[in-house]
């Protein structure tokens, strides 16, 4: 929540009221919406992804104003590690005894300082403005001595002082240094395993903001009318563009719903489900955890060029709902427990099964997510994951395939899962995965040598998602 006007004077550091304040300058607009976004998204778990573009739309923020608002509440939530460690040695208070608020001033403005070709003095000066506006005077004192000493040294000579190199810890070092939990850090360096030299490229990347990529839905649209309406080609999915710049929305075919945003790797598990060899019927496909239904979507259009027919389901109402607007009309839409299965045993040829988990693979396109969730929900998600998997086993029938999907590399989620299912099963064979998604993107290399593939943002620029292909016998 915004901050409210105080009645209690000093007690309350002088708060000013919490709407944006029209000074005429749009700069002050720009970053009171980037600062407002960013107290909703610690205040109230607001996504910054979804809350960030209705500001925008509210306070007619378009164009350059737009973009800037934009990279300063991501690049602010994404840098907050490594900011509040530059902020601690700027600080003569410590960081817990900073206001909230101030505190979420003080990261963005030195976000600009470090992060942004804006002017120093302007960073400062519209800092602290937004300090006074927040906080009151006493503390845009505070805000302006704190950030001009952030000011005398530009991102390197901080990560020289605050991560130096070869000086023993080195999980808290890239912690700080591309501002990762610390947790995150060693889960990432054992999920690349023999590649962990690669921690660094892969934390950098988790900080790049995503491009955006297209999906031409089979029978629907085509790649080509995607490159005519200004995408450009993509590197691996037949159905994939990259649109470089503009609003995904000017083109027709995304408006219409018959071409979609959908990350590269994302299509790929669900073409490489599409085309794992089964035996026998290929007529009855499903996707136990659709919503909201980017996957869904493209596999409806798939079966439908085949013949074959998609039941899509999800626990929750309104993601099912989502799922409806995905697929096409052949597609069945139901809500459904996929652990608790209202389908008979051996029932479907082909299963999409993409569990929830903690989007540890995503996390360039949810800045604040790394900081949200704690070691503790890997733990959380397992048993569930568990039964998703054994239930989906039971709901495909001999021959046919079942895809275990997550979007995060963690071992946790991912390997050990399967592994964990398929113990003591002599019913499931592990198709290789990494030579599936060759036989659909030629160009593909370094997903793994199999059985179970791994995308990585910093090698295929595509979230990290994971691909295991189980076949019954
Ligand atoms: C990772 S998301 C799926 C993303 C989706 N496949 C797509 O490409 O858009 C996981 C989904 O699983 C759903 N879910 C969670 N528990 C479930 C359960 N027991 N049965 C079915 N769906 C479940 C969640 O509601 C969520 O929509």
């Amino acid at each position: 929540m915004p901050p409210t006007r105080s009645r209690r004077g000093n007690r309350d550091h002088n708060r000013r009221p919490g709407g944006p304040r029209n000074t005429g300058r749009p700069e002050d607009l720009v970053r009171r919406t980037a600062f407002d976004v960013i107290r909703a998204v610690e205040t109230r778990d607001a996504y910054a992804n979804l809350l960030l573009p209705t500001r925008l739309r509210e306070r007619g923020l378009t164009g350059r104003d737009a973009a800037l608002a934009t990279e300063l509440t991501y690049g602010t939530l994404r840098g907050r590690g490594t900011y509040d460690a530059v902020l601690a040695l700027c600080s003569d208070r410590e960081l817990r005894r900073i206001d909230a608020p101030l505190l979420d001033v003080l990261r963005l403005g030195t976000h600009q300082l470090l992060a942004t070709r804006i002017p120093p003095h302007a960073a400062v000066a519209t800092a602290v403005e937004l300090a006074r506006s927040v906080s009151g005077p006493g503390q845009a004192k505070f805000a302006n001595a704190v950030l001009r000493k952030v000011a005398t040294r530009d991102m390197d000579g901080w990560l020289e002082i605050v991560a130096p190199e070869g000086q023993g810890d080195e999980a808290k070092r890239l912690s700080i240094a591309y501002s990762h939990p610390r947790w995150i850090v060693s889960a990432m360096r054992d999920a690349l395993g023999p590649d962990r030299g690669e921690i660094g490229a892969l934390l950098a990347a988790d900080n790049d903001r995503p491009r955006v990529t297209l999906v031409a839905r089979p029978g629907r649209a085509t790649v080509e009318e995607l490159l005519e309406a200004g995408a450009e080609a993509a590197p691996y999915s037949p159905y994939a563009a990259l649109l470089t710049e503009g609003d995904p929305a000017g083109i027709a075919a995304v408006r219409e719903g018959r071409a979609a945003v959908q990350d590269e790797g994302s299509q790929l598990v669900a073409l490489a489900l599409a085309s794992a060899p089964i035996e026998g019927r290929d007529a009855f496909w499903a996707d136990l955890c659709a919503g909201p239904g980017g996957k869904a979507g493209l596999l409806s259009a798939l079966a439908t060029q085949r013949d074959a027919r998609l039941l899509a389901s999800d626990l929750q109402p309104h993601r099912s709902a989502l799922v409806a607007r995905a697929v096409d009309e052949r597609a069945g839409v139901i809500v459904a427990d996929g652990a608790a299965p209202a389908w008979k045993p051996g029932s479907f040829d082909r299963i999409l099964l993409d569990v929830p988990c903690t989007g540890l693979g995503a996390l360039r396109r949810r800045p604040e997510a790394r900081w949200r969730r704690g070691p503790e929900s890997v733990a959380e998600l397992g048993p569930l994951q568990r039964e998703l998997l054994g239930a989906a086993l039971e709901s495909v029938r001999p021959g046919g395939v079942v895809a275990y999907v997550t979007c995060s590399p963690h071992l946790a989620e991912t390997r050990v899962v399967v592994d964990d299912v398929l113990r003591g099963r002599d019913d499931v064979q592990r198709l290789d995965a990494p030579a599936v998604l060759t036989g659909v993107a030629p160009g593909l290399e370094g997903v793994g040598d199999g059985p179970y593939a791994q995308f990585w943002p910093h090698r295929h620029g595509t979230d990290a998602m994971f691909l295991a292909l189980l076949r019954r016998s």
